[in-house]
């Protein structure tokens, strides 16, 4: 894609998805679950998000959610899967300590506007999984939010990895595409699971 981003379509097999997203629904429960994400502004995300390990708020880490829960542990297995994720797109896992997961949940209206990932204190990659509806991903560069970019459809399943020189990169999602989830799948809608490494100990 471009020097440290990476696509492997098909990364995950049907029943890897089906766990996966099972997985997703317990941790989308309350307390400190699935929630709507509130920016400084006043405004509203559209997609929907849960955290595991460390609870992200624009623009900020801590370990409480946002009505004061406990925010979630990071399961053990993320950190595994953080590290197949890495051998598969670089056939290496690079010693980083993975500790927090992002699940996003994007029904067909929602989007994610272009953005940094940047209040991580580590350089690791960061590992993009998704399942269900297809998206439009968007993936530009380090220095502004507009062109050059590329757009990329993400399917279920896929996996992205952007480390290196584009860990900075601005990056987004302009749209889902309706009804293009695996029939098996049993989901409507879109789940993204980010996972990344903190640095923050
Ligand atoms: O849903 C996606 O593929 C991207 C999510 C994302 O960029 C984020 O949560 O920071
Ligand atoms: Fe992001």
């Amino acid at each position: 894609m471009a020097p440290g981003a990476v696509l492997v379509p098909d990364w995950l097999d049907a029943d890897g998805q089906r766990d996966l997203v099972a997985a997703c629904r317990e941790w989308a429960r309350n307390p400190a679950g699935m929630r709507t994400v509130r920016t400084p502004g006043g405004g509203t995300m559209t997609a929907k998000q849960v955290c595991l390990g460390w609870h992200w708020r624009p623009y900020a880490y801590s370990k409480t959610t946002d009505d004061g829960a406990p925010v979630k542990p990071f399961p053990p297995e993320l950190g595994d899967l953080a590290r197949g994720a890495l051998a598969a797109a670089y056939g290496e896992a690079p010693p980083a300590v993975y500790d927090m997961a992002l699940v996003n949940f994007y029904d067909a209206d929602a989007h994610m506007g272009m953005h940094q990932d940047r209040e991580e204190r580590s350089d690791a990659p960061v590992v993009s999984v998704s399942l269900g509806d297809t998206c439009v991903f968007r993936f530009g560069n380090t220095e502004t939010r507009s062109r050059p970019y590329t757009d990329l459809e993400l399917r279920s399943g896929d996996l992205f990895v952007f480390g290196g020189p584009s860990r900075l990169a601005f990056h987004g999602v302009p749209r889902i595409l309706p009804g293009t989830a695996p029939a098996g799948l049993g989901l409507t809608g879109r789940l993204n699971l980010t996972l990344r490494a903190s640095g923050l100990g």
